[in-house]
């Protein structure tokens, strides 16, 4: 039997670069529409970040809603800054990151996305996680998207930012949950209803 949802799903993000990296990836393959919102973000493990994320999101919207949650761990760390990379940055920049990893011989970190998808207010999140193992380095390369310039994935002598997008999008933390994502949406018999109004 197929579920019918009133919406098509909305990805919800405050984050520019993260939508092109989305749209990129995801194609034709799911069709979504995309609201630039700032949610507030609880504090906690990364996947409740994330489930609750797409909780007030689904509020929100009143209706189905893509979410994802970033983090950057240090295994150094124990996983820290992980979800709080975001702050971390703000703060301390790129050249703070690195020298908190001086106290440290291990500089191998790993990037982490945890979309959450919600059909609808009050429904339970699923939520899809991809990783990257790599290391953290001096910045090198365009500093137009977060912490790519530090972020060396291992088995590559570029960080993320010195990349071609098409290579990043191909090896990255999103891709891998994306392709999650999409196997959820192939498996799944879902029909979006369109109500007209976008
Ligand atoms: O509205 P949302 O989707 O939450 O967007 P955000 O920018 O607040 O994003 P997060 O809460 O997930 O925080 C993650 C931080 O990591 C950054 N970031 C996310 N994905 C990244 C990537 O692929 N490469 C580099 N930086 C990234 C992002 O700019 C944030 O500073
Ligand atoms: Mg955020």
């Amino acid at each position: 039997m197929p579920t019918v949802l009133p919406r098509p799903v909305t990805f919800v993000t405050g984050n520019t670069k993260k939508l092109e990296e989305v749209r990129a990836i995801l194609g034709h393959s799911i069709p979504f529409r995309s609201l630039k919102l700032d949610l507030p973000e609880l504090q906690g493990e990364p996947e409740e970040i994330s489930k609750e994320k797409a909780r007030l999101a689904a509020a929100s919207v009143n209706g189905p809603v893509l979410v994802e949650d970033t983090c950057l761990c240090f295994d150094a760390l124990n996983g820290l800054p992980g979800p709080y990379i975001k702050w971390f940055l703000l703060k301390i920049g790129h050249e703070g990151l690195n020298n908190i990893l001086n106290a440290y011989e291990d500089k191998s970190a790993y990037a982490m996305c945890i979309f959450s998808l919600s059909l609808g207010p009050n429904l339970e999140p699923v939520t899809f996680l991809g990783k990257t193992q790599g290391k953290i380095v001096p910045p090198r390369g365009p500093t137009d998207f977060g912490w790519d310039p530090i972020f060396q994935p291992d088995g590559y002598e570029q960080t993320y930012a010195e990349m071609p997008k098409e290579e990043k999008n191909k090896i990255s933390h999103r891709s891998k949950a994306l392709a999650l994502v999409k196997s959820h949406f192939a498996a799944a018999d879902y029909i979006f209803q369109t109500d007209g109004s976008h």
